[in-house]
């Protein structure tokens, strides 16, 4: 990556008050300086000035973007000068803050770029920060999640990312384990030192202790960040007509799934994202499951059975005024293993819902009464669903492990350490199983960014947007 001054628009394209061009590197002071000039201040006599030679950090000056060529005045602005190491990326930073609007900010950013300044990549400002030290990777890939973040929840997890939560979990995994590795090493360069010293039995205590236990609590929070960051997965599934797309559109507050009286109407798979009491959840909307010769239904049917498969959850509808059937029952084999909630709809139709004699896995799952039509129960089902997810997975902590990057990480790390524990149990030289405690700690620092390749650093930041 080369060090020049990258420019660009750091808030959204389209119309709005007010809109941010970033400028970074060494150069950002003398091209923030050829294209600015102060709005004339009383006590200067109403004269227009250029900047200070040696303008103030952190102070807001007020005066207009001009085209050096044309002496257009391009926009009245705010700019703002960050001096390093006191910025975003630790290295000089200008802003100007000028009025948003598509063409405009265009415009400006076309004068930076002529100056000298180079169009940032995708999360460049980031990644600066991050090869300059000031952050660490888990907390630029928080910068990351914190920008699409769409729930409170996952806001949370993003924000104690941001803070470092992540990062001083693996930090202090870390840091025993340099110890430990430390002591290998030496083991093996100074045999006649140490060599004797170190006890099979105390290195076999420390790592399992310090580091292995921890890292597997670490582990076990995996798959509760990746709910919280990419939605919980809800399926609805039933018998045809039963109302799921009923309550899919009530759940989303909108007409998204087609509701007709005619049995078999929904004939793929629908699947939106909400939030239901704070929690991101993917609702998918099935197919009616039965037998059928329809070979479009059949795909149809097909697709529900897939997407039952990876639920996380699953609503399972039946109709209040209907007896259980055959077809219940086949669903209910193919759902007994996951957590289910059993939805009886349009109770508005009967006196009371038809549960008879019903088999020992319905009567263990939690049950509730709605009508999709008229909204009844639908306030409850959502207290049950975010219940029923936080009771069963959920613990929010501070520190989650949000994806699968880091999972992998932990877990290539923690197979490293199993390794070197067999090792020492087997009795192997040092020489060997230092091999494996030290993959195991630089694992952990591909997570902090410490070891990690350049093309991982690119695949990271490709995924940000320009200008952040
Ligand atoms: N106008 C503006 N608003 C913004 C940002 C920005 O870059 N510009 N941010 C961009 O994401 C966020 C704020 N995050 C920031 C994080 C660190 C520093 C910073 O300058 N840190 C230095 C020095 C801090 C100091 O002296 O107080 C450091 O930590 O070394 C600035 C913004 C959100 N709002
Ligand atoms: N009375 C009453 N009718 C309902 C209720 N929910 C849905 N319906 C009606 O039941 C019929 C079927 O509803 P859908 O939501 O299309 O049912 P579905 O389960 O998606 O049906 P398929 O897509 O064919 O599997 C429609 O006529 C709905 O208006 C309810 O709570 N009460
Ligand atoms: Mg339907």
């Amino acid at each position: 990556m080369d060090s020049l001054t990258i420019a660009a628009i750091a808030t959204p394209v389209g119309m709005g008050g007010i809109g941010i061009i970033r400028i970074s590197g060494a150069d950002a002071l003398p091209i923030a300086r050829s294209v600015f000039i102060r709005a004339a201040a009383p006590d200067d006599g109403g004269e227009r000035t250029a900047l200070p030679p040696v303008p103030e950090s952190h102070r807001f000056y007020h005066g207009y973007i001009r085209a050096s060529e044309t002496d257009r005045i391009l926009d009245e602005v705010l700019l703002v000068l960050m001096r390093a190491p006191r910025s975003y990326t630790r290295e000089d930073v200008v802003e100007i803050h000028a009025h948003a609007g598509p063409a405009a900010l265009r415009a400006i950013l076309n004068l930076v770029l002529k100056q000298g300044a180079r169009l940032a990549g995708p999360g460049e400002f980031t990644r600066r920060a991050f090869l300059n030290g000031r952050i660490d990777l888990t907390q630029a890939e928080g910068v990351m999640d914190m920008i699409s973040a769409q729930t409170d929840r996952s806001l949370d997890i993003a924000t104690a990312q941001l803070r470092g939560g992540l990062g001083d979990a693996v930090a202090a995994i870390r840091e025993p384990l340099s110890r430990i590795l430390a002591h290998t090493e030496a083991a093996i360069d100074f045999p006649e030192d140490v060599g004797e010293e170190i006890d099979a039995d105390d290195l076999l205590r420390a790592l399992t202790r310090r580091v292995i236990r921890p890292l597997e609590t670490l582990a076990e929070r995996y798959e509760d960040g990746h709910i919280l960051r990419d939605g919980l997965s809800v399926v609805v599934a039933g018998r045809p007509n039963v109302g799921k797309s009923s309550l899919m559109n009530v759940l989303l507050r909108q007409d998204r799934a087609i509701v007709t009286p005619i049995p078999g109407t929904t004939r793929d798979t629908l699947e939106e994202q909400l939030s239901i009491r704070g929690i991101p959840v993917m609702l998918s909307d099935t197919a009616g499951l039965h037998e059928t010769s329809d070979p479009v239904e059949k795909i149809g049917i097909e697709r529900a059975c897939a997407r039952l498969e990876a639920a996380e959850l699953v609503l399972f509808m039946t109709d209040a005024g209907l007896p259980p059937t055959e077809q219940d029952h086949a669903i209910c084999q193919m759902i007994r293993h996951k957590p289910v909630i059993w939805v009886i709809n349009k109770v508005d139709l009967v006196e009371k819902p038809f549960v008879p004699n019903i088999p020992d896995e319905w009567a263990a799952w939690p049950r509730i009464g709605i009508s999709a039509r008229h909204g009844d129960g639908i306030d409850a089902l959502r207290d049950l669903i975010a219940e029923t997810v936080l009771t069963s997975s959920l613990e929010c902590e501070s520190v989650v492990i949000p994806n699968l990057r880091h999972r992998v990480a932990i877990e290539e790390s923690l197979a490293s350490l199993r390794e070197a524990v067999s090792g020492i149990d087997a009795g192997m030289p040092f020489e060997l199983v230092n091999i494996d405690v030290r993959e195991a700690f630089d694992r952990l620092g591909d997570i902090l960014g410490i070891t990690v390749r350049e093309d991982v650093l690119d695949h990271i930041f490709s995924n940000f947007c320009i200008g952040k």
